[in-house]
């Protein structure tokens, strides 16, 4: 739009030039060729982030301020365009209205009517023979009036745009809260088992492109409605939440440990070998079976775990059939221990 505005400049002051209506010693390339050395060195420090140390980033005001001064000094020159042009002035205002307030909007709009009464004023001490009082009156009140109404109607478009902007971050705050948590189980924070099948599925072609090693894991809490029927749901709540704090810190974060339903888990191991895979879990197993808890001094969990790696090209279906064989495997050895199929 800088670009647009200057050109528009250059063009109506050429123009203007050459069909005399302009002053004809108007020395419009001295002021383009400055202006443009000016844009050059804005582009520099937009593009080199340079601009982010000044308070205004976007260095709208500088920006502005220099179109004016700009424009101002095509007036000097303008005589009988003078009216038409006096509207660039509030080109370079509309620049204004996304990143400046009120205030500030009506800051630069007194910027203006001050740089064009010392025109005016510049212009009665220097050529007093060309000036024209009433047209120059004419002329300031004007600009005076159309900047006021721009003042106002600009702050009010900088208002809605600004509201527009919160709930807009509002909404994607919201959004990004409600994604967050849909990939969740509520009981323990852990990933859902909706989320699982998706991960388990990349990882599976993943592995499949790569020839890299994926094993799954399925862990099942041991006797657990014994845990329910004995001590209440809510310690059994607890259980299933102390499982869950355990197996998030035991595990490394490249690990994806997700709740599969009720008291069942499962894990996924990218990456890892079945020896450190198997070791992991019996790590957590240990861990898991020390826990004391403050509403049964006497209870003591234990959980069984069934593990198969990844076999190149086989289906989500069966990969997990194999990992749930494991399991059953496990129980059937008498439970507390992990299983590789
Ligand atoms: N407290 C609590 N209990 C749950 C939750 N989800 C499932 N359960 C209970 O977990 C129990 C699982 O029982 P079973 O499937 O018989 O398994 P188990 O008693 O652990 O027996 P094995 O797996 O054979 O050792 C059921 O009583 C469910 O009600 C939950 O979110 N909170």
């Amino acid at each position: 739009m800088a670009i647009y505005s200057y050109c528009l400049l250059w063009f109506g002051t050429f123009v203007g030039v050459e069909l005399t209506a302009f002053d004809p010693a108007t020395p419009h390339i001295t002021i383009f060729t400055l202006l443009f050395c000016v844009n050059v060195v804005f582009y520099i420090l937009l593009r080199t982030g340079l601009s982010e140390r000044f308070k205004d980033p976007s260095l709208t005001v500088l920006q502005m301020i220099t179109g004016i001064l700009a424009v101002t000094a095509v007036l000097y020159y303008s005589r009988e365009l003078r009216g038409a042009m006096l509207s660039i002035y509030l080109m370079i205002m509309t620049f204004g209205v996304i990143s400046l307030d009120r205030r500030q909007l009506l800051r630069m709009a007194i910027f203006i009517q001050s740089c064009f009464s010392l025109l005016l004023i510049g212009e009665g001490m220097l050529v007093p023979q060309q000036v024209i009082f009433s047209y120059q009156l004419g002329h300031w009140f004007i600009l005076a009036l159309v900047l006021g109404s721009f003042v106002y109607v600009g702050g009010y478009i900088h208002n809605l745009q600004s509201r527009v902007r919160e709930q807009r971050e509002h909404l994607r705050e919201a959004h990004d809260r409600l994604a967050a948590i849909a990939i969740r189980d509520d009981l323990t924070g852990l990933y859902n088992r909706r989320y699982f099948m998706g991960r388990l599925e990349e990882e599976m072609s993943l592995a499949s492109r790569s020839g890299s090693s994926l094993h799954l894991a399925i862990i099942d809490l041991d006797h657990f409605k014994q845990v329910n029927d004995t001590y209440g749901h809510p310690a059994g709540d607890e259980v299933i939440r102390r499982f869950s704090a355990i197996a998030s810190i035991g595990l490394r974060r490249s690990d994806i440990l997700a709740r599969y339903g009720g008291e069942e888990f499962v894990v996924l191991f990218p990456h890892v070998s079945t020896i450190a895979c198997v070791s992991a879990l019996d790590r957590l197993r240990e861990e898991f079976a020390a826990q004391k808890y403050p509403f049964a001094d006497e209870l003591r969990n234990t959980f069984s775990a069934g593990i198969v790696q990844y076999q190149h090209n086989e289906t989500v279906q069966d990969f997990s059939r194999r990992a749930d064989q494991a399991l059953y495997q496990a129980k059937a050895n008498g439970r507390n221990c992990v299983v590789k199929g």
